[in-house]
């Protein structure tokens, strides 16, 4: 009977030699493409006396090398026949739009994508060449006959002759148009994609050359480095070991250490819960061990179950009845296919290390397990009954400087545990991309109301968290360490999960560059705000003024809750599905830039909405490269209980983020520690990668999708003094609109508040309308807006307005 090892590799042996064959037809197909595409367009006309004169029995006959080497078409005799029978006997010069076809066929097919795109390609481009070739038949230029070929100008004279020249005309126009308009959005998506498949595959060499070059670089310096530390190591004097163990260092302890932490305090690292399966699927104990010297399991990692994500229903209809598509996973870069090799012999390396450093203080190790991750492994050693980790914790330092590594970890104890946790950084770190760890049955079938993929935990396992849950998200990190990159998973996480009925952003970017992307969603995903074109806000002064808009909606939802006596958004989503409320996710990317230029301004509402909006579906994501406590204060902090550190400088930015060390440990790209708010402890994960032109050609294909009949606009926000949109020419003394006292004096003399009144009488546009509306409405001119049912308007005489525009004006 077949093991269970042999079964998976032989199932693995299938699905290889099933990629082999997939590819190699990929690629005969593109190839064949390439060349009938070229010789068709080589053509010429000369060419047909020439192998006129030769018939196929003549190949090999000496004649037929003379015709060869006459033969205009670069493709030599096989191409000029084919050129020859494409354009005279078929469409003529058409004929190389179905090759298009099949050259994209073979693309889907080398690169594992649906096949449906190609094929829809393929019949486009057959009855555009069809009908073009129709239409220079219909034609008498020069060029006419080789423009049509037999086919074309058959169909020309066939239609010509039963409905006229007039009717051939419009009915090829009407033929050439509606196949454009019925397919040529799928067209141009799946051309788009291939264009931007092609532009990375064609990058790829110059990338690897850069890749190759770094490694170079960085292999110098650490033996640079390396150099330098044991020339140290040299001058210092031995008895500072002596002191210690009362003997001679061994190899391993004078050994030099790279970039090893200066310090390192246990609580840091038992603010760190590793998250790796509870016991091993399979173990595989090391052989030919040293007497004394315990087993090594090395854990299995978890996989997940993949699924297609493309398989789910991708068509729908919005609210407002406009067709809407989810973008396709095709869209997203396959990453290289994960070399799942372990490194054993690095593995029993590192264990030496350890077990010899651990020996030297008398503390014996029962079982050692590993878990290798996609950035770090993590040793798992369980100690004799008799050692305390109380005594571990006080080597911590130490075990540090024997393992010699960046970015080494240790977690005494393992939560729950008579465990300790040490984690390396390994030998080939894995990039984890987007699209491995969104193609998995988990987040296909996620019941989460605003899922998002954070990145894939030590044990190798894809971690997915709701947002509502969370429910408001800080994240931190030096610069360059992934935030930015962290932020594009989340929203990207939404976009393949979400309608842009139930999500909707407020995107603030006082950096300019990194949200830049998302302006394609403006018609679907991005909100409004009252008074301002931009979607997507840059300006500190106008990012307080949409953070207010924010605080407003959030003041207006709650209303709304109350009135109709439900507890938060979901019940009255479920309440009333005809008044969906969206969820508002709010996106800050850079605190910092907001704090320094508006600081309390900023910092109020953002507190506000933190503290209260969870409940009305308003969420904030808010990033900082600066995690010190003057932007991240107390009183932010407080109210983000789920934060994500990066890797830091010090320590010290560490405990600000996380309240305990750590992320000074981490080791950039993308390597993150999690603090979710149901756990004690901070979970080590590594975040996924998404380039900038992956998330264009999401945003993109999303942009170019019918708009929404109605967008999202914010209420107005309160402004206050100082909250400065004065600039902007909309506002005047105490922040109200230089048309409120007329706005007043028409809806008490029409005794109507209707937006679209002051929108008629003063000229004013729909968004600043409704701000003026809510501004009478916050000075008690006229009633709170209800949805369906009209404003009142609460001063019944212009004496009474009056007298109130002159106390406004005191
Ligand atoms: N998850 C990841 N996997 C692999 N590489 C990553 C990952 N995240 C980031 N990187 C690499 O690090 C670089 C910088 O990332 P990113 O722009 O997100 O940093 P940042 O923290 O936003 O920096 P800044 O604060 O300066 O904007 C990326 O261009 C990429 O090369």
């Amino acid at each position: 009977m077949k093991t269970k090892r042999e079964n998976k590799s032989s199932a693995t042996n299938v699905r290889s030699r099933d990629k082999l064959l997939k590819e190699l037809s990929g690629i005969a197909l593109m190839l064949s493409a390439l060349f009938l595409i070229s010789a068709i367009l080589s053509f010429h006309p000369d060419d047909e006396a020439l192998f006129g004169t030769l018939a196929w029995s003549d190949i090999s006959s000496p004649l037929s090398r003379d015709v060869a080497e006459s033969i205009h078409n670069p493709f030599g005799l096989l191409g000029a026949r084919l050129s020859a029978f494409f354009i005279r006997s078929f469409l003529g010069y058409p004929a190389f739009l179905p090759g298009l076809a099949l050259f994209y066929w073979g693309w889907s097919l080398l690169r594992f994508k649906s096949l449906k795109p190609a094929l829809l390609f393929f019949l486009y481009s057959v009855i555009m060449a069809i009908d073009i070739a129709a239409m220079s038949g219909l034609t008498a230029t020069p060029h006419s006959d080789v423009m049509a070929g037999a086919i074309g100008r058959m169909i020309a004279a066939m239609l010509s002759t039963l409905i006229g020249l007039t009717g051939a005309w419009v009915l090829l126009g009407v033929v050439a148009v509606g196949a454009s308009f019925y397919m040529g959005r799928s067209i141009v998506s799946a051309l788009q994609e291939l264009l931007f498949s092609l532009n990375t595959v064609l990058a790829r060499p110059f990338n690897a050359v850069r890749a190759w070059f770094d490694e170079r670089r960085k292999k110098k310096e650490e033996n640079d480095r390396l150099k330098a530390a044991k020339n140290q190591q040299k001058k210092k004097p031995p008895e500072k070991y002596s002191k210690k163990t009362d003997r001679k260092p061994t190899d391993s302890e004078s050994e030099p250490f790279r970039s090893v932490p200066q310090e390192m305090d246990f609580d840091t690292a038992s603010s760190v819960l590793p998250s790796f399966p509870e016991e091993p699927s399979v173990t595989e104990p090391d052989k030919g061990l040293p007497a004394g010297e315990p087993e090594m399991i090395i854990r299995k990692v978890v996989h997940e179950k993949e699924a297609n994500l493309d398989e789910r229903s991708l068509k729908v209809q919005t609210k407002d009845r406009v067709p809407y598509r989810f973008p396709s996973i095709d869209l997203l870069e396959r990453g290289p296919d994960d070399d799942e090799e372990i490194d054993e012999r690095q593995l029993a390396e590192s264990k030496r290390k350890l077990l010899e450093k651990l020996s030297i203080y008398k503390i014996q190790v029962v079982r050692i397990s590993t878990t290798v991750g996609p950035r770090v492994t993590l040793f798992e050693m369980e100690l004799a009954p008799d050692v305390k980790v109380a005594r571990v914790k006080s080597l911590e330092n130490d075990l540090a400087m024997a393992l010699a590594a960046r970015g080494i970890r240790i977690i005494a104890p393992i939560p729950g545990k008579n465990a300790v946790g040490v984690e390396i950084p390994n030998g080939k770190p894995k990039t984890v991309w987007l699209r491995s760890v969104l193609q998995v049955e988990r987040f296909k079938n996620s019941r989460l109301i605003l899922p998002i993929v954070l990145g894939k935990t030590i044990a190798n396992e894809v971690y997915i968290d709701d947002l509502t849950a969370m429910p408001h998200l800080l994240i931190a990190g030096a610069t360059g360490a992934g935030k930015s990159v962290a932020i594009n998973v989340i929203i990207t996480s939404l976009l393949y999960a979400c309608t842009p009925d139930k999500v909707k952003f407020v995107l603030i970017d006082p950096k300019r560059v990194e949200l830049f992307h998302y302006q394609y969603l403006k018609n679907h995903f991005l909100v409004r705000f009252p008074g301002i074109e931009e979607q997507i806000i840059t300006d500190p002064q106008k990012a307080v003024y949409a953070l207010k808009c924010v605080e407003k909606e959030m003041e207006q939802r709650y209303e709304r809750l109350e009135k109709a006596g439900v507890r938060n958004i979901g019940d009255y989503n479920r309440r009333f599905p005809a008044e969906f409320l969206p969820y508002l996710v709010v996106v800050v990317d850079e605190l910092a830039d907001l704090m320094i230029t508006a600081g309390r301004e900023v910092e109020e509402p953002i507190t506000r909405i933190a503290q209260l909006a969870r409940a009305v579906g308003i969420h904030l994501i808010v990033a900082t490269q600066r995690p010190s406590v003057d932007i991240i204060t107390g009183i932010i902090k407080a109210n983000f209980p789920s934060r994500i550190a990066f890797q830091v400088a010090s320590r010290v930015d560490s405990r600000t983020i996380l309240d305990g060390s750590g992320a000074e440990q981490l080791l950039g790209n993308g390597d993150m520690l999690y603090q979710p708010v149901s756990l004690p402890k901070a979970i080590r994960i590594q975040g996924p990668y998404v380039s900038a032109q992956e998330v264009e050609a999401i945003t993109t294909f999303i942009g170019g999708q019918h708009a929404l009949n109605n967008m999202y606009v914010l209420p107005a926000g309160d402004m206050q003094k100082g909250n400065g949109l004065s600039s902007s020419g909309y506002q005047e003394k105490d922040g109200l609109d230089s048309m409120f006292a007329d706005a007043a004096r028409l809806v008490v003399m029409h005794q109507q508040a209707s937006a679209s009144l002051l929108q008629r009488r003063l000229r004013l546009g729909f968004s600043r309308a409704s701000r003026v509306m809510d501004q009478l409405e916050f000075n008690g001119i006229v009633s709170r807006g209800d949805g369906s049912k009209p404003r009142e308007v609460l001063i019944n005489n212009e004496d009474s307005l009056e007298l109130l525009l002159r106390n406004l004006n005191d």
